[in-house]
């Protein structure tokens, strides 16, 4: 597909998001540059390292008149200009693409079989302009939690970490008129787009939105004497609180239910003995009690592989 060049006021502005980044490790990633760079299977330190080579003025935007000669810092020879990396970062952003390990060509296939609902697409392609659109599960992911939910013949669901609500609509798309999905988010603004995003769906009714903490939220179903009478629970939100919402979620899913939790290999940092960051050391210990927690069944996935194999389970 043909691109138009990116005016040189929007370039600059993105460099500069993401020179800041290159150099500061406490700031987040600028959403569309993580997203890209996730979509590539680029780990964070090479994300970063691959932001402060991207920042460059992007070829024919600096003449005349340039005040001294440019001088573009390459990881390697094929490295694309910052022009084409944002637009890049863009178009992933939009295409939802998010996959650990899978080079662009074979993700993009993956994506082309996924059934995506319309009102879901329209919410993702929203969702792509907006601040931590990287957060957003993919339409793969949405899709094998929907199955999920239709296998397990799910009526009662909890979600922790709405964001915009495209994970939470997937699953109230799934549930029967009479299933409830309690779903738990703290931010009023993504909130507000996930409500829209029900109604359009014509799913709201289906779905009752918490918004407060999640741990509130959970410890209240609990006290309104709701343990046990939940089918399906998917956790999406702050890392360093893993622990704390799966024992909370073990006493309000039955037994036969299924807890599903994202980003248990966090982006491959957890294989990096290199890194420590608080999120990544509180998802290491958490793998591993889980993998020693006698009460649960455990499976742990990279996404998109178990859900081509189920979706072939259904064909035959
Ligand atoms: C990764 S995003 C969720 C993405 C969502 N599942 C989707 O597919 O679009 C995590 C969300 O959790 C929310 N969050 C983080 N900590 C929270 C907390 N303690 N209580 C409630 N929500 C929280 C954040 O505001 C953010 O919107």
């Amino acid at each position: 597909a043909s691109r138009q060049p990116m005016p040189l006021e929007c370039w600059r502005k993105s460099a500069n998001a993401m020179r800041r980044w290159a150099v500061s490790p406490s700031l987040p990633p600028p959403a569309a540059f993580a997203a890209a760079t996730l979509g590539l299977g680029v780990g964070p330190p090479q994300a970063r390292a691959l932001a402060s080579a991207a920042t460059s003025p992007p070829l024919g935007h600096c003449s005349p008149p340039c005040p001294r000669p440019r001088r573009r810092r390459s990881l390697c020879s094929s490295s694309p200009s910052s022009a084409a990396m944002t637009a890049l970062a863009v178009e992933e952003a939009r295409r939802g693409r998010k996959q650990l390990g899978m080079d662009p060509p074979l993700y993009d296939y993956l994506l082309s079989n996924v059934r995506e609902h319309p009102v879901l697409r329209d919410l993702r392609e929203e969702t792509a302009s907006m601040r931590g659109s990287q957060m957003q599960v993919s339409p793969a992911q949405a899709q094998l939690l929907a199955m999920l939910v239709q296998i397990l013949g799910a009526d009662r669901c909890i979600e922790v970490g709405v964001y915009t609500g495209y994970s939470s609509l997937a699953v109230a798309l799934a549930l029967p008129e009479s299933g409830r999905l309690v779903a738990c988010e703290r931010d009023e603004r993504s909130l507000e787009v996930a409500k829209r995003y029900y109604q359009l769906a014509g799913v709201a009714h289906k779905v009752d939105v918490k918004h407060t903490l999640a741990v509130d939220s959970l410890r209240s179903l609990l006290e309104c004497g709701e343990a046990s009478s939940y089918d399906f629970a998917f956790v999406d939100a702050d890392k360093r609180m893993y622990e704390e919402y799966f024992e909370l979620l073990l006493k309000l899913v039955r037994v036969g239910g299924l807890i599903v939790m994202d980003n248990v290999l966090w982006y491959g940092r957890v294989a990096d003995p290199l890194v420590n960051d608080p999120n990544t050391i509180s998802i290491r210990d958490f793998n591993k009690k889980l993998l020693e927690d006698k009460r649960v069944t455990i499976s742990m996935v990279a996404l998109s592989l178990i859900c081509l194999s189920i979706s072939y389970l259904f064909t035959y």
